[in-house]
């Protein structure tokens, strides 16, 4: 991975990561004293978020070129409706919300202006740019969940450990890595200028998901 254009992307955003990784949202989940009232409502918008994240991959099937990218993209829409939101789902029964009460929570203006920067890049993009703006959300996810998961008893707890479980699967590496290589093989051969723009999606990207953990710590609407 070193030299890659992921690796490069990474490095970019690798100031943000830190703060995500010692965000008191983050480091509450890890130690189990995360209030839940401050979880019921990051679970809520992080449903809502799950849809449009799915939406652009979905664009990312229609801006597709080849059969072969086509089925990468969907695999990825199935693997969000039907395999992360696993995680969600049990967390809204357990905390006893509907389908249907979320979709009349209104999203939070950091996780509205996160989705559509990314539908916006997706719309406007082709399949370089969508995979970027999806790496930095899947990526920073998937070291999170493995970080929380070394701390002793952390993926035990009887709330939290759940959620710690889900991010630090095998599945969600294995996606996750998927898209690391998806992302270094589509940018192959990319000009300089083409990769600078990588870059300032996945920071933005980066930047955004920072905003979204203040916005879950804080209980912003
Ligand atoms: C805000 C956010 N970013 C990334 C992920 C991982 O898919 C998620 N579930 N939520």
């Amino acid at each position: 991975m070193t030299n890659s254009v992921s690796c490069r992307l990474r490095e970019a955003a690798a100031p943000i990561w830190e703060a995500c990784l010692k965000h008191p949202f983050v480091t509450g989940i890890g130690d189990g004293t995360l209030p839940v009232e401050k979880f019921q409502h990051y679970m809520l918008q992080d449903y809502l978020y799950l849809f449009d994240y799915a939406r652009v991959f979905a664009l990312g099937v229609v801006k597709a070129r080849s059969p072969e990218l086509m089925r990468t993209f969907s695999a990825n829409v199935d693997a969000i409706l039907g395999g992360e939101m696993k995680i969600h789902r049990a967390y809204m029964a357990r905390l006893g919300i509907s389908e249907e009460q979320v979709f009349n929570v209104q999203p939070a203006l950091d996780n509205l202006s996160y989705t559509h920067y990314m539908l916006a890049v997706a719309e406007a993009r082709g399949p370089a740019e969508i995979v970027a703006s999806i790496l930095a959300c899947s990526w920073s996810y998937a070291e999170i969940g493995q970080a929380l998961a070394q701390i002793p008893g952390a993926a035990e707890h009887p709330f939290y450990g759940e959620w710690i479980r889900g991010y630090a699967s095998e599945e969600y590496a294995a996606t996750n890595r998927a898209l690391i290589e998806l992302m270094d093989s589509l940018a192959a051969g990319a000009t300089e200028e083409q990769l600078a723009y990588l870059t300032d999606i996945f920071v933005n990207c980066s930047r955004y998901e920072l905003g979204f953990w203040d916005m879950a710590w804080e209980i912003r609407t």
